[in-house]
């Protein structure tokens, strides 16, 4: 037996080609939807998704700025730029990327963001709306983890589902998310005492631990889903997961390649936040929008949701 292959590459081809459509109907009203990215340092990682975060801009008609800093810059210079960001209405977007140098706050950094603009949903204003159940911007890793699922058909209601990593941006989010959808969800991370104890009862195991190698087949059950978030760089340039694809797809019914699973959704699940952002601000008065930014408050998040 061999698992089917969650193939993030393919959705997000799809996906993309249906945001460039949205991207042009704002365009047509007389708008270009903007983003604009901060990269902080030299990390290469870092800059290569940013590359790859531009690229997907362009493939969906998203103008992308990307401003960068030395690592020696301040606090101040960051926030600055953010305030200009916030207030310009040519940004419906703004992402730091992470991570940070040491001297910089991440959470004084994040709150400057306007609530309106979060795309990648770190505002503390959007991280609590998860926690309510419904956020106007979840944040693109587990919200791409949700549309594989959801696209194959995969029901989480009632399932066990196990995540391996606790970290703000991808496990507690995804946790919350997936409560959200009716799972029992256990969160593993590095001070778990008996992991395989709980791996082994996942009905769907999503891993973000940042160690290759550390799912092997063992500590699987038969016909687990497995998604694995984990991008770790090898000697010889290549990435590699968290999970040993190679004997673990024998046992899973699905699984999630690396890279081609994941890493390509978060990217578009970037964009779709962007754009939705863009047809919201189209949709409401330039004054109002104008006056409740100035007062950092959120506008349309009742419209987006429905109800919170
Ligand atoms: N403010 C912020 N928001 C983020 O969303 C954010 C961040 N900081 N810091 C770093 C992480 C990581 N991340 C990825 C983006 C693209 C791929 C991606 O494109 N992966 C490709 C391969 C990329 C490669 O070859 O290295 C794939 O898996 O197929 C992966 C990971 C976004 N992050
Ligand atoms: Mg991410």
């Amino acid at each position: 037996m061999s698992a089917r292959i969650l193939d993030g590459r393919t959705l997000s081809k799809e996906i993309r080609a249906s945001l460039l459509e949205r991207s042009l109907r704002i365009r047509n009203k007389g708008h270009a939807p903007g983003l604009a990215v901060i990269l902080v340092g030299n990390d290469p990682a870092s800059k290569v998704y940013v590359r790859n975060k531009s690229k997907a801009c362009g493939e969906c008609g998203v103008m992308s700025k990307v401003f960068l800093f030395p690592n020696s810059v301040s606090e101040h210079e960051l926030i600055e730029l953010i305030e200009k960001l916030n207030a310009s209405n040519e940004i419906d977007g703004v992402l730091v990327q992470l991570p940070l140098p040491g001297h910089v706050n991440v959470r004084n950094i994040m709150g400057c963001i306007s609530v309106n603009k979060d795309v990648d949903g770190f505002h503390l204003y959007n991280v609590g709306g998860l926690v309510v159940g419904g956020t106007i911007f979840p944040p693109c890793t587990p919200y791409g983890v949700q549309l594989l699922l959801e696209t194959a058909k995969i029901e989480v209601s009632g399932k066990n589902v196990v995540i391996v990593g606790a970290s703000n941006i991808v496990g507690k989010p995804m946790a919350l998310m997936l409560l959200q959808k009716d799972a029992t969800v256990s969160i593993c991370h590095i001070k778990t005492n008996d992991l395989s104890l709980y791996t082994k009862l996942a009905d769907v195991l999503i891993v973000a631990a940042g160690k290759p190698g550390l799912i092997t087949a063992d500590m699987v059950k038969n016909n687990v889903v497995v998604i694995d978030v984990g991008i770790n760089r090898m000697p010889d340039g290549s990435i590699t997961g968290d999970v040993d694809f190679d004997n673990v797809k024998h046992k899973a019914s699905w699984i999630t390649p690396v890279p081609g699973g994941v890493g390509p959704m978060t990217v578009t699940m970037l964009i779709e936040n962007t754009i939705r952002s863009a047809e919201l601000r189209m949709s409401i008065n330039n004054l109002e929008v104008t006056k409740l930014e100035k007062q950092n408050q959120v506008y349309g998040l009742s419209k987006l949701l429905g109800q919170v």
